[in-house]
């Protein structure tokens, strides 16, 4: 089988570079990369995407080695029909290794057909590290990197206002777009660099705050051999991901001028406010993604899909949306049911497998975003803790102990945050501490939640109660416990 590349496969089109993307995973490659092909397809957009790593783990070389080429694979509802289809994408003309091209990252900045710069690290990527310096190539973080970047192509063009960037990054956290210029304002303290170059990032640059939403499952490892035979192409990047798509791009009117979304039927929206599309999406749908994985996993579970489907672990969820996570939320009841209606039905979608270990890396950032604002806002409104968002806590503390029965669990998160619950749980084992010093010690971590989640009045002993119950009854006993139970008003 011939592997896919630019000498194998012919008919792949190439662009100006416009695009600057910090990121080479799934989510990026089936939702950006795949919006920018069909911006070049029906519109004269005419540009091409130039992805670089943004933390040193990263590989670039597989991107290169398929010559940017992927294919992707888009299934599910289309208008109530049933769909799967593929194509190859070819938006993507190369990645830059930072570590071995530094250089061509530098030339980059100088480009003039540059324009848009787009990222997704995860909950976790947009940072200060303090240790970051202008000569470090490359810098640790993402915005670092970035910081370099700007200041560069800012001394390449004079700092001339007509060449800034439009920045829009697709980190599901509040404000992404001011958050990031915040950062990069920080860093450009922080190296001491040129005012000018401070008043260049304000008038020249626009930071784009935006919510993404599809469904990006990834590499289908349990179906690749008949996918590799039906495109006649081994790729190592292929992508399945759902049909739903919504961008919601919080931008100027003259955005509207340089991306030309009319008439393309994406789903792209450029709003002024996007605060109502962001919340009910972060709260509903990753929320209740992030307040599965434990719960899912730990009950013997793999994927969305069977975890919906099951009786007990389906119906905690459906109740957590509906009861707990809902009443959290401002807004019309009749729309909010509506679209937690629609989540569970694409989680529910057969022609994809979404794994919840996949949806775990991460965990504690994501639940501090996704979870806990709701967790909070319904103790708030009801003076009473949400008894499965508790739960999930809970299994979340469990989840990361890193066993599931006799397995091992392989998390995915900050080392020093996997290291912090491996030293908890083994003085817990040594029987060194025991449930509730395990429990108020994680709590207490303000590290892990930037509070003092202790200070919740009864959360202490509501997690010790579900956390020994797991660990004598197994977590989908433990649910059935939930079930007949209510937590007693504070
Ligand atoms: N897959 C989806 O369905 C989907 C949909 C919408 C949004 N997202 C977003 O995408 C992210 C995951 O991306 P994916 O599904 O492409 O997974 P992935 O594993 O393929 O890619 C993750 C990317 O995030 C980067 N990253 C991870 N931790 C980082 C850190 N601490 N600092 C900087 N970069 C970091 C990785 O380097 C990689 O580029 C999620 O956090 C979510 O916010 C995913
Ligand atoms: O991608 P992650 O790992 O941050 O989160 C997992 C999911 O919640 C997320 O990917 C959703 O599928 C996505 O946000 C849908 O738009």
């Amino acid at each position: 089988m011939q592997k896919l590349n630019r000498t194998n496969y012919k008919e792949y089109n190439t662009y100006p570079e416009k695009i600057l993307q910090f990121g080479e995973g799934n989510f990026l490659r089936g939702f950006v990369d795949w919006q920018v092909q069909v911006l070049n397809e029906k519109t004269d957009f005419n540009g091409s995407v130039v992805v670089v790593q943004p933390r040193g783990s990263d590989k670039i070389e597989r991107l290169n080695r398929q010559d940017g080429l992927f294919t992707l694979y888009l299934q599910g509802l289309k208008g109530g029909i049933p769909v799967n289809e593929h194509r190859i994408i070819d938006s993507i003309s190369r990645g830059i290794d930072l570590f071995t091209n530094y250089q061509d990252y530098l030339k980059l900045a100088a480009s003039d057909e540059l324009r848009f710069i787009i990222s997704n690290t995860t909950e976790a990527g947009i940072v200060f590290d303090p240790f970051d310096r202008l000569e470090d190539r490359p810098q640790k973080s993402f915005p670092g990197k970035l910081t370099a970047f700007l200041y560069q192509r800012f001394l390449a063009f004079d700092g001339d206002i007509n060449h800034g960037c439009i920045i829009i990054p697709c980190e599901l956290i509040e404000n992404n777009g001011g958050v990031l210029k915040e950062v990069v304002l920080k860093y450009a303290e922080h190296w001491n660099l040129d005012s000018e170059f401070i008043h260049w990032i304000h008038q020249a640059n626009t930071f784009c705050s935006s919510l993404v939403d599809r469904i990006v499952p990834g590499y289908p490892t349990d179906s690749v051999k008949e996918k590799t035979a039906e495109i006649g192409f081994e790729d190592e990047l292929m992508v399945v991901g759902e049909q739903y798509h919504l961008w919601v791009i919080e931008g100027p009117e003259s955005l509207k001028q340089e991306l030309p979304l009319n008439g393309t039927g994406l789903n792209t929206l450029i709003v002024d406010d996007l605060t109502p599309f962001r919340t009910r999406k972060v709260k509903i749908l990753n929320g209740a993604h992030t307040a599965m994985t434990p719960v899912a996993y730990l009950s013997g579970l793999d994927t969305v899909e069977e975890a919906v489907n099951d009786f007990e672990v389906g119906s905690f969820i459906r109740e957590m949306i509906s009861e707990e996570i809902v009443p959290t939320l401002e807004g019309d009841l009749e729309e909010l049911t509506l679209y937690a209606e629609d989540v569970l039905n694409r989680f529910a979608n057969p022609f994809i497998k979404h794994y919840l270990m996949s949806i775990s890396l991460n965990s504690i950032s994501k639940f501090n975003t996704r979870n806990l604002p709701a967790l909070l806002d319904y103790v708030a409104k009801k003076d009473t803790l949400p008894k499965r968002m508790v739960f999930t806590l809970s299994s979340l503390i469990y989840f990361y102990r890193g066993k599931r029965g006799e397995e091992s669990i392989h998390l995915q998160d900050q080392p020093e945050t996997i290291q912090f619950f491996q030293t908890v749980w083994q003085q817990y084992e040594d029987h060194l501490i025991g449930a509730k010093d395990l429990i108020e010690k994680v709590l207490s971590e303000q590290k892990l939640w930037e509070m003092n989640l202790a200070s919740i009045p009864g959360l202490v002993d509501a997690l010790c109660t579900n956390l020994l119950q797991i660990e004598q009854m197994g977590v989908r006993n433990a649910l059935n416990e939930l079930s007949e139970t209510s937590i007693k008003k504070n």
